[in-house]
């Protein structure tokens, strides 16, 4: 048999996992280096189709956050085109130094011939996921954000990606200020499911979004 781990302990993990936002942050207190290397451990371990392994990382701290800051907005000032504003730049040069470190997310193609793209995009999300969930169990905050240069062809070679790789965000870190307890606004999972368990296909009414709703009510 298997292992068995604490269900309960999990499920509050990920209950509670929320996007926490740098203003959230203790302006200048470090997470260890051995913490951001779990977080990336854990990153590693996500499914791949094809074992391409497809998430890359450039982590930013200490004085990295001011070069990585005053690099985005550099690139976003250039860049921005009719979309540039004022306010925008001056947030990415600021948002990295409210952080403990700042992650880039990348993936990197290596499998054209053999998977879409789409899933190795989709193994990076699945890495990003795991980094969420063990900040979350570490007891910090952190948020994925798409902002700013995210999408900039320019700004790939920036993070150690070609053309063919795709620049898919920027992971901020922190501790936080004060614990965030609300847990996030959801529709009841029962109104995106369908459960199929007759022979003809006919879904039929359930109550399982009601269930988990009831089981997570700790
Ligand atoms: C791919 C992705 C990109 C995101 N980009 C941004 C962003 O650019 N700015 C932002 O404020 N939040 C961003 N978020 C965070 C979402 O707004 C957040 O997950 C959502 O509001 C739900 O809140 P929760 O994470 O606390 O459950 C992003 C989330 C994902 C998954």
């Amino acid at each position: 048999m298997q292992k068995r781990y604490n269900i309960e302990e999990f499920n509050e993990i990920l209950l509670r996992r929320r996007s926490i936002y740098p203003y959230q942050y203790v302006r200048g207190k470090v997470i260890p280096d051995a913490i951001i290397w779990q977080i990336l451990e854990n990153a590693n371990r996500a499914p791949n189709h094809k074992q391409t392994e497809p998430w890359r990382f450039c982590v930013f701290s200490g004085e990295g956050l001011k070069h990585f800051g005053q690099l985005q907005a550099d690139i976003y000032r250039e860049f921005a085109a009719d979309s540039y504003q004022q306010d925008r730049y001056k947030k990415l040069i600021e948002y990295p130094l409210m952080s403990s470190h700042v992650i880039s997310i990348g993936m990197k193609r290596s499998a054209v011939d053999k998977l879409p793209e789409i899933e190795e995009v989709e193994a990076v999300a699945c890495a990003v996921q795991n980094m969420f969930l063990t900040v979350t169990a570490y007891g910090l905050g952190c948020y994925w954000t798409t902002a700013g240069i995210t999408y900039f062809e320019e700004a790939k070679s920036h993070f150690g990606l070609e053309r063919t790789d795709k620049l898919l965000g920027f992971l901020y870190i922190g501790y936080v200020e004060k614990p965030v307890t609300a847990i996030s606004k959801r529709k009841p999972i029962g109104s995106k499911v369908n459960w199929i368990d007759t022979i003809d296909g006919i879904n039929r009414p359930t109550d399982l979004g009601k269930y988990v709703a009831h089981r997570c009510a700790f």
